[in-house]
């Protein structure tokens, strides 16, 4: 048998015919040359074992007879076995064998070929060549392929008219010579060579792929007029990457096996498809800027180089450059991209996310509260308002001034901040100022709602803060930078967001420069935002709840406080513009007006938290509930569309369609009745697992249980609770602490815990049904107060604050002393201080009528609004949408900016 013609070990793959050629194809046939041959090293074609293309080959035993090229000299037989590829001479008038092929022979001399000056391609590779001078003779010589061989001198032979593509790699050339007469040449393959330097190619002018391979060269050069399209200096001696800036056809470049360390001298290849640099000393991350223009970089080898180190190097170059699908010979995977991107940039609702876990984390790593004002409640959020824009919006003088003139509503919810005090800000007012320490304690400790890092400094706003205001009765002010907001919206919380945004540029920059503490990048930086903040309002449709331009500072307070006046109800005696503190015309007015469109005194501080409260304590059970609910702000995991759509009724209108939370919290009560009637006491492992949400009701006619009998007893304390009579069957919790059932007290160190919780936790859901005892005790009923009795708005306020943590005690079993003041003036309330609940003696079956209505809810609502009438919002047909917008009016929807 013959020997094969790639002895082992010695195949490299560069010389992969497909590899080396297939570029050249088309090229080969725009050129109408009068030949048909497949520009390709097609080894297996070639291959004289093969017998399909070996034109002379006779049957093999004759074969392993005869002695081929003896003594290295290429004989005709050989030169039979090699030919293929018969097609049309160039002169087209003859039919000839285009190719030949002779790996392996050990041949020294080819002068034979000369004979042969038809032929197009000739590939003798693993041989002993050193003298390709008989090839001069081949006229129409387009490829060839002489690597592996002796050669030390490159291209030594008469120039064929047409030579195209030459592989010489494996050879002994030690330097380049001038090769101006192949004009022709497209591909040079020099690998494996000791070649030092770049030269002689200024004339090839169509040259478009250069490989050099495992030479000794140290400098990029010689090669800035080629059209190079494929360059590959790898395992050269190159330190820096330089004269390739003029190269602008370059698409691929393989300088691995260097000792590169920048990449800097790539940055105008922009058609640059794929960079190696495996096994090179670059170190830096921020050397990906030198490539980061290529719009069509898709693969990049960094394998081997120090950068490897860094931390999170993918992601980071992932980011730098988004478009690859390839780094260090792995596919990228578009997880990995996003994974990028959020490392890096993360848009702002990620940002937001992540903040709001981060601070929801904190926060249940704390002891828990219960008694917080601002509990989740799905028919009245607690009351906020949120300013919202960029900075020099002047938004924080508007929040200051509308707490200033309507203090009897609104308090200022004051955030955290690291930055230094102006001169004019005072501490605790305009922010708390805090050290970056005390600021990352803070957030350790769970404390705040959400964080914001803006201009390098930390701005935060404390639950705490919220609740302050809260517990005041007060609706709460705020402002922040959007991403604040999208932290908020997180939340449980359900503050309308109004966007104070200047909308003329120059007015905002003068504002900022005025300020003369910012610096030009800060300014530019800020202005930018606000190109931000138009366009995030004009493609989040309905994220603000309002717009207001802050042009004109004076009328934009003009507006927002319009906006307020309506939203509370209330008419001025004042144009807001003389700037006096707006005053309301009579108490009574005052105290309608601010209970009406929040609905809300009593859901701010009082039975707000009441309902929640009693909704946890029925999840925790007694004697310890403010140790078992956990303290989280995160939104219930109720998507907005469900938890929104279904708002009962609208004002005195038509009912609308029950969304899903009050459906199932309808069958809970309805089961919870059937319960109650069998005499079935659910174990407190199940109240534990039936976790209902902890919703409040919103107001004294929101409680159900307050049938005709009781309302009618409205001056007196009993008025808004079961009546007297039937609350003796019931379990008494006293807002001393005290809790009477069936026969015992328990004492607890925190007082009586867990009425609305003991209540089959349906407290929470503003039904709880509790089950008949034939115990009975007495209540403080006579400690309470109504509404009615109060006669400002302040009082009202105090009559939230002490329903609120009336009720915090009833539920939560903290004590305070005023707890049994105003207690009397919801259900919820008069549960906590005088030891009733709200819900008690409601039979739960008959809350709803045919009509969906609750009927307890519309005959106290009637009474109610006797006394203090709502504007329902039927009247204001935009705000059906809201739960409990039947209760209190809704800002209007937004304006479009554009
Ligand atoms: N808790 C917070 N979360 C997010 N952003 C906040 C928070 N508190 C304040 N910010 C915002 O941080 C930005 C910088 O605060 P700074 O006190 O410097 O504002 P300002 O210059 O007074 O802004 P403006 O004049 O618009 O009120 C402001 O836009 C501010 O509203």
């Amino acid at each position: 048998m013959m020997e094969s013609p790639y002895p082992d070990g010695h195949y490299d793959p560069m010389l992969d015919a497909e590899n080396i050629l297939e570029p050249e194809r088309d090229i080969l046939k725009l050129d109408d040359e009068p030949y048909d041959t497949e520009l390709t090293f097609e080894n297996e074609k070639a291959d004289p074992m093969k017998g399909e293309n070996n034109s002379a080959l006779g049957d093999e035993e004759e074969q392993d007879e005869i002695e081929l090229s003896p003594g290295g000299v290429l004989d005709e037989e050989t030169i039979a076995r090699g030919l293929s590829n018969l097609g049309r001479s160039a002169t087209g008038d003859y039919q000839v064998y285009l190719d030949v092929t002779i790996p392996g022979f050990s041949l020294t001399d080819i002068s034979l070929l000369v004979e042969y000056e038809h032929l197009q391609k000739v590939e003798i590779p693993y041989n002993d060549i050193s003298d390709l001078s008989p090839l001069g003779k081949l006229k129409h010589l387009l490829i060839l392929d002489a690597s592996h061989n002796n050669i030390d001198t490159l291209l030594d032979f008469e120039p064929p008219k047409n030579l195209q593509v030459v592989n010489l790699s494996w050879n002994k050339i030690k330097e380049m010579k001038d090769l101006s007469a192949h004009k022709s040449l497209r591909k040079l393959v020099l690998d494996n060579n000791e070649i030092a330097s770049i030269s002689g190619l200024d004339k090839c002018k169509r040259l478009k792929h250069l490989s050099l391979s495992h030479n000794n060269i140290k400098k990029i050069g010689g090669i800035e007029e080629l059209p190079i399209q494929h360059l590959n200096l790898s395992n050269n001696d190159i330190r820096m990457i330089e004269n390739l800036q003029s190269l602008k056809q370059l698409r691929e470049i393989n300088l691995s096996g260097n000792s590169i360390r920048s990449l800097a001298g790539l940055d105008n290849n922009a058609l640059l498809m794929s960079v190696d640099l495996e096994d090179n000393e670059v170190i830096d991350i921020v050397e990906i800027n030198h490539i980061k223009e290529a719009k069509h970089l898709r693969e990049l080898n960094l394998l081997r180089n120090p950068i490897q180190e860094l931390p999170d190097y993918r992601l980071s170059i992932l980011f730098r450059i988004r478009r690859l699908t390839s780094l260090d010979r792995r596919l990228v995977k578009e997880n990995e991209k996003v994974a990028a991107v959020n490392m890096f940039n993360p848009p702002m609702e990620v940002v937001a996310a992540r903040d709001h876990i981060m601070h929801v984390v904190y926060s249940f790593l704390q002891p828990s509260r219960v008694w917080d004002s601002t509990l989740p409640n799905i028919e009245t959020p607690y009351p906020m308002l949120v300013l919202v824009g960029p900075q020099g919006s002047g938004k924080k003088d508007l929040a200051m001034k509308l707490v200033d003139e309507f203090g009897d509503y609104f308090g200022y919810g004051t955030s955290h901040t690291t930055r230094r005090a102006r001169p004019d800000e005072v501490a605790g007012k305009d922010y708390y100022f805090v050290s970056l320490e005390k600021f990352e304690m803070d957030i350790k400790m769970g404390q705040f709602i959400q964080t914001y890092q803006y201009n390098e400094n930390w701005y935060g706003l404390q639950m705490e803060s919220i609740e302050t205001v809260a517990r005041e009765g007060l609706a709460c002010v705020v402002h922040m930078e959007l991403e604040g907001v999208l932290t908020l919206k997180n939340t449980y919380l359900e503050p309308r967001y109004v966007l104070i945004l200047p909308l003329n540029n120059e007015d905002h920059e003068r504002r900022l420069r005025e300020r003369g503490i910012y610096t030009e990048e800060q300014i530019a930086h800020t202005l930018k935002r606000a190109s931000m903040y138009i366009n995030h309002n004009q493609e989040h449709p309905g994220f603000f709840d309002m717009m207001i331009c802050s042009d004109d500072i004076s009328e934009a307070y003009r507006q927002i406080r319009r906006l307020v006046m309506d939203y509370l109800g209330v008419s001025a005696t004042t144009p807001a513009s003389t700037a006096a503190p707006y005053t309301i015309t009579d108490t009574r007015e005052a105290t309608e007006a601010f209970q009406t469109p929040f609905g809300a005194v009593p859901g701010m501080g009082g039975v707000g938290s009441v309902g929640g409260v009693g909704g946890v304590g029925g999840v925790g059970g007694p004697a310890s509930s403010n140790q078992m609910g956990a303290r989280t702000w995160s939104k219930p995991s109720i998507p907005d569309s469900l938890s929104q759509r279904g708002t009962t009724r609208v004002g005195s209108g038509a009912p609308v369609s029950r969304g899903i939370v009050e459906e199932e919290s309808i069958k809970r009560r309805h089961s919870a009745a059937k319960d109650v009637v069998s005499g079935y006491v659910p174990p407190l492992y199940e109240q534990l697992l039936t976790s209902y949400p902890k919703t409040a009701p919103q107001s004294v006619d929101q409680q159900v249980g307050l049938g005709d009998d009781a309302v009618l007893q409205s001056s007196s304390a009993r008025a808004l609770s079961a009546p007297l009579g039937e609350q003796q069957q019931t379990n008494v919790t006293s807002a001393t602490g005290t809790t009477t059932r069936g026969g015992q007290q328990h004492q607890t160190p925190r007082g009586a815990v867990g009425a609305g919780g003991v209540g089959m936790g349906v407290g929470g859901v503003g039904a709880g049904i509790r089950p008949l005892s034939a115990d009975s005790s007495s209540s403080d009923a006579s400690s309470s107060t109504n509404l009615s009795d109060l006669d400002s708005a302040t009082e009202l306020q105090q009559g939230g604050k002490g329903r609120g943590k009336g009720g915090g005690k009833g539920a939560g079993g903290a004590h305070t002393p005023n707890a049994t003041n105003n207690a009397g003036n919801t259900g919820a309330a008069a549960a906590g201080s005088r030891g009733l609940l709200p819900t008690e003696k409601v039979n739960p079956l008959e809350l709803i009528d045919e009509q969906g209505y609750s009927s307890a809810n519309s005959r106290s609502r009637g009474v109610v609004q006797a006394v203090h009438p709502r504007p329902l919002s039927a009247h204001r047909p935009d705000s059906a949408a809201r739960p409990g917008s039947d209760r209190h009016t809704v800002l209007p929807p937004i304006q479009n900016v554009a």
